[in-house]
């Protein structure tokens, strides 16, 4: 790794070479690097082997490298990010150069200069979970779950995902929950849930994100059963733009569902739930994180992925009886808070592994729409093996029931959805459809939405199942019995696994309560 002009430490006291030191010519292996500027036989060469050193050496040595390439790379992205917010600004200066006076111009680039200051002094405090208090747990996931918080110093209300690292690496959910803070973090898109903050400690991940009041579109439709064509349309067309923006941002979310589809205090919409999307990323690469974890017992434990071959039930109901359906409905909460989850809206390309693009998004946008007129999803089934059986073999399963009643265009737009990915629509041939005929799509952020939230207060949590949620004794969030306090005991391994996750938005108060 590092490179040593002979003779000054050629050989050890002894007279005898170190174990991964001699000196060589310029063709070494690949593996080696050279000090340029010196002639061929003045190289002495460190090897990249760890031969000779023992596991503890070698594992602090790469810990220690790890960590110097994460700190390199926060500070060489905080740099360019810095350069783009100047460019930007100078940019924008530039194209109002008839309007803006000079005396004002200075004033705004003294502006940008103050508030990078006052940014990096804000990133270099640690921002920790003791910064702020809970009112309410308002939602629960698979491996975490969501709180309504207040900062206090600011005051300011926030919604706070906290996810259990021991959790995150014992089902191979490293590259998902990094995946998750990579979208929120770099997306300033008014569809997108926008992240403020994100930290750990030695037990928990922590995303601070802007707190949607107005619930998800899992608890409207529990509540309201069915949305007319209008409302229909109102939420699929937010939601195909939504779609779209991540699709621009360069990733695929893969799991969009009503539960993941919240409602701002406006009434419109944006997608939270990051955590299976893929970006193109290094880091979003599970084996990146596999390689990383290598020795750590709890990542060999491997996650209960459907198996392409396995054998699935024999008879399955092509329609569900009533009794069957309000079952289903009934249990639709539970199965949002299950480690298993829904695979109700999941594509069939990704459950049979064999690559998958972003189209399988517009699939679980078809499944939505169907249970939004139908008021259940359209591979509903009792067991969630019965429900991967249908959506593989969704053309046999795909049945519009004949006592509910829809326009044939959204039939014919549901049917353009769920299809193979192949033939399936993208987006401009689903803004074209005319079941969206009339729809402004330039300015639907800005139309007046079918529900908009009544809020008595900042923490208003009318819109979220609170009651069914258990509520912590004390507000605190507190590590796995018998570790101490909420920050624990560091353990290196764990800790590497988690490195670069933490984050602090340029604007954080910018869209805060
Ligand atoms: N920013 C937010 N504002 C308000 N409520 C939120 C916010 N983020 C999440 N929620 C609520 O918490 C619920 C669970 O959140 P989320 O789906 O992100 O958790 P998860 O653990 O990642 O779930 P999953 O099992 O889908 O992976 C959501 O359905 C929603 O009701």
């Amino acid at each position: 790794m590092f490179n040593v002009p002979n003779p000054q430490v050629s050989s050890s006291t002894d007279g005898k070479a170190s174990p991964s030191l001699h000196s060589t010519s310029r063709a070494s292996s690949p593996s080696s690097q050279l000090v340029s500027g010196l002639p061929n036989s003045e190289y002495i060469i460190f090897e990249r082997t760890t031969t000779g050193f023992s596991e503890e050496i070698t594992t602090r040595g790469k810990t220690a490298q790890l960590k110097l390439e994460a700190y390199y790379k926060q500070a060489v992205d905080s740099a360019i990010e810095r350069n783009n917010r100047r460019i930007e600004l100078e940019r924008r200066l530039l194209s109002n150069n008839d309007v803006l006076t000079q005396e004002r111009k200075h004033r705004l680039l003294a502006e940008l200069g103050r508030k990078e200051s006052q940014y990096l002094r804000l990133r270099r405090t640690k921002i920790c979970v003791y910064d702020f208090s809970t009112v309410k747990v308002i939602g629960k996931g698979a491996f975490g779950e969501v709180r309504l918080v207040q900062k206090t110093d600011t005051g300011k209300i926030y919604a706070m995902k906290v996810l259990k690292k021991d959790e995150m690496l014992k089902r191979e959910q490293l590259a998902h929950v990094r995946a998750e803070r990579d979208v929120l973090a770099e997306s300033a898109s008014p569809w997108v849930v926008q992240l403020f903050f994100s930290f750990q400690d030695n037990f928990h991940l922590y995303l601070v994100m802007e707190y949607l009041p107005g619930g998800d579109l899992m608890s409207m439709l529990i509540k309201y059963d069915v949305f007319s064509e209008d409302v229909t349309r109102f939420y699929m067309a937010e939601c195909a733009l939504a779609i779209e923006a991540v699709h621009k941002m360069g990733f695929i979310h893969r799991d969009i569902k009503p539960d993941n589809i919240l409602i701002d205090k406006h009434g419109h919409v944006k997608l939270s739930d990051f955590g299976l999307s893929t970006g193109f990323h290094k880091q979003h690469d599970g084996a990146y994180y596999e390689r990383l974890c290598a020795s750590v017992e709890a990542s060999k434990i491997r996650s209960t992925k459907p198996q392409r071959n396995s054998v699935m039930v024999n008879s399955i109901n092509i329609t569900m009886t009533k009794e069957q359906i309000t079952t289903w409905k009934a249990n639709r909460r539970k199965l949002a808070y299950s480690t298993v989850g829904t695979p109700d809206y999941i594509a069939p390309e990704i459950f049979a592994q064999q690559g998958y693009g972003k189209e399988c998004d517009w699939w679980s946008l078809g499944s939505i729409m169907f249970e939004c007129l139908v008021g259940y999803p359209p591979f509903c089934a009792e067991t969630v093996q019965e429900t991967y059986q249908k959506i593989i073999q969704w053309n046999h399963y795909l049945i519009f029931p004949e006592d509910v009643h829809l326009s044939v265009e959204s039939e014919l737009l549901i049917r353009s959805l769920l299809t193979s990915a192949e033939k399936r629509y993208q987006i401009d041939q689903i803004k074209g459809h005319e079941f969206f005929s009339g729809v402004d799509w330039d300015v639907l952020r800005q139309v007046q939405p079918p529900f908009v939230p009544r809020l008595r207060s900042i923490v208003d949590t009318s819109y979220f199942p609170t009651e069914d949620i258990d509520q912590p004794i004390q507000g605190d969030i507190m590590p796995p019995p018998g570790l101490g306090g909420a920050a624990g005991e560091s353990d290196p391994q764990r800790d590497l696994a988690f490195l670069g996750y933490t984050f602090r938005r340029f604007n954080e108060t910018s869209n805060a309560f």
